[in-house]
């Protein structure tokens, strides 16, 4: 059970509650309102894909054309990877978590001054490198992914998570296993581990540094690629010793942008394995009603030909 601020969807429990309840002295289990009985259990791998952002601009393009390839493994194989040498100093990163820290112990109040509105509140900012190195690898003439998806007023979600030490974490989950909305979400935490991913059908711990940046390719990244990037589904665990904190920005295509399968991958493909939709729609149905039933990704797969005209 986390507390998610800023945004604040609707199966999140309030934020004070949460914590208030894990700070209380009587608690030594789980209300029932919260149990989620699981298996939280993770692998560990020393095969997770790291990729040095660093040498993405490098002059030596024998050293480049590695680096681009560890990024297009990681994307197509594991969805996943952990970012190093990115460029933002431990102590920017640090004051990112001290911040989210000092907002989760506000008082109720003045915590609701910072909640967004609406899902189209968004944060805009963000260097996009990686999607333009991901429009690279994907063979797609420069400028094209920035055009397309309208990159230039980009939208950006950033929310933190407050995971307080839980008595029973066999008998909790954190965030329960789900995709982001968007193409790349980038994730930072307190040096507490707690994030897995699923690969192959198996759960993996992520036990990255806590300077490195966690970084998973996303539904729209999924759409867009079609289907050569997969969303990655992850979920977050709880321990029963520390508090953890995680801060998440997910970073998408612009508000208004029809989000739907490159043309040339869509030529090359023969045909598109995804629907178009506009990139906010899918945002605010996705919050509406995340974690439960069908994923708006499941809905948006055309299966085979005859299946055009179908929908959710
Ligand atoms: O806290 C984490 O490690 C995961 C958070 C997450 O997946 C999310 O906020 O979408
Ligand atoms: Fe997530």
């Amino acid at each position: 059970m986390a507390a998610t601020a800023p945004m604040k969807p609707s199966h999140i429990v309030e934020n004070s509650f949460v914590k208030a309840l894990a700070e209380s002295s009587i608690l030594n289990s789980v209300p029932s309102q919260f149990s989620f009985a699981n298996d939280s259990k993770g692998f560990d791998s020393d095969s997770i894909p790291i990729v040095d952002f660093s040498l993405l601009a490098s002059d030596d393009p024998d050293q480049r054309a590695k680096v681009l390839r560890d990024l297009d493994n990681a994307c197509r194989e594991w969805g996943f990877f952990v970012l190093i040498n990115h460029g933002i100093s431990d102590s920017l990163l640090k004051d990112i978590i001290e911040a989210s820290l000092e907002y989760f112990e506000l008082p109720k109040e003045d915590k609701r001054r910072y909640e967004a509105k609406s899902s189209s509140d968004p944060i805009k900012s963000g260097t996009r490198k990686l999607l333009q190195d991901i429009g690279e690898n994907l063979e797609l003439e420069e400028g094209y992914i920035d055009e397309a998806l309208k990159l230039n007023s980009c939208f950006q979600l950033y929310a933190a998570n407050y995971y307080p030490p839980c008595p029973q974490p066999d008998q909790a989950m954190g965030i329960p296993a789900h995709t982001d909305h968007g193409l790349l979400t980038f994730l930072i935490h307190n040096g507490v581990a707690g994030l897995q991913i699923e690969h192959n059908g198996e759960w993996f711990n992520t036990n990255s540094p806590q300077n490195s940046i966690l970084v998973n390719t996303a539904d729209h990244l999924e759409i867009f690629s079609n289907g050569r990037y997969k969303s990655v589904k992850h979920r977050a665990v709880v321990n029963k010793e520390a508090t953890r904190i995680s801060v998440v920005m997910a970073n998408g295509a612009a508000p208004d942008a029809i989000v739907s399968p490159a043309g040339p991958l869509v030529e090359r493909d023969g045909r598109a394995y995804y629907r178009p939709m506009k990139f906010i729609e899918y945002v605010e149905t996705m919050l509406s009603n995340r974690f439960q039933g069908k994923s708006n990704l499941d809905c948006l797969k055309i299966q085979d030909d005859t299946e055009l005209k179908t929908r959710c």
